[in-house]
């Protein structure tokens, strides 16, 4: 088995499917998490100056969703062919697209502009995105985003949700049955539950 090591800031920030998908397969790795005051030092050694970096046998991959992508593929979490494949990468994708969106809100420090943005964005982008995976799932019909067993994408997906339930939007999926049942499901998994109870507290 290779050595991991999963390098980020103390957050859930980018890192968290990772973690996800480390703790979904039950591998073991190293959660690296870099201090504010030693990122100056840092920066410099890693690919493109940014984190999450995964380090594997002491070689680094960059990109936080070139990373879930490789671990999903290395862990047998990235679907039974090329299209199922296809499909995980077009909703991350997705999932890529709507937190551009948000980033504004997420950027904003003034709490005032950040209601009124919010606000604006609950209309335009956040019940959108909402519908478009509640739909989804209704379509796809296994209680899985692609295919019939749980992937790298689901748990990317599934942080989405599940932060979106928790923490911005408090039991905003009781309206959208099978978003709630979904997320219901993937946090009951005993692996994944552990991983919730464990991590260190964060508030993003
Ligand atoms: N597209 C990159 C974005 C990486 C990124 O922007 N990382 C931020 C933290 S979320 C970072 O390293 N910021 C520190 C810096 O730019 O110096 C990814 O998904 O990994």
């Amino acid at each position: 088995m290779a050595e991991y090591k999963l390098q980020y800031f103390n957050m859930m920030g980018r890192a968290e499917p990772a973690r996800l998908i480390f703790a979904y397969a039950g591998v073991q790795y190293k959660d690296e998490r870099i201090e504010k005051s030693e990122w100056p030092e840092i920066k410099p050694t890693t690919p493109h100056g940014k984190l999450p970096v995964l380090h594997v046998d002491g070689k680094q991959l960059a990109q936080s969703r070139v990373i879930e992508r490789y671990l999903g593929k290395v862990f047998g979490l990235a679907g039974e062919n090329e299209w199922e494949t296809a499909k995980m990468e077009e909703l991350q994708a997705c999932v890529e697209d709507f937190l551009i969106e948000i980033q504004p809100w997420f950027k904003e420090q003034d709490n005032a502009k950040k209601v009124e943005i919010f606000k604006q964005l609950i209309e335009s982008t956040i019940i959108p995105f909402i519908t478009a995976f509640e739909n989804i799932l209704v379509t796809n019909g296994t209680g899985y985003f692609v295919g019939d067993k749980i992937s790298y994408a689901d748990l990317a997906i599934f942080h989405i949700f599940w932060f979106m339930n928790s923490k911005i939007l408090p039991g905003a999926l009781r309206k959208y049955p099978k978003l709630h049942e979904f997320v219901e499901k993937i946090s009951a998994i005993d692996s994944i539950k552990q991983w919730i109870n464990s991590r260190p507290k964060t508030e993003a």
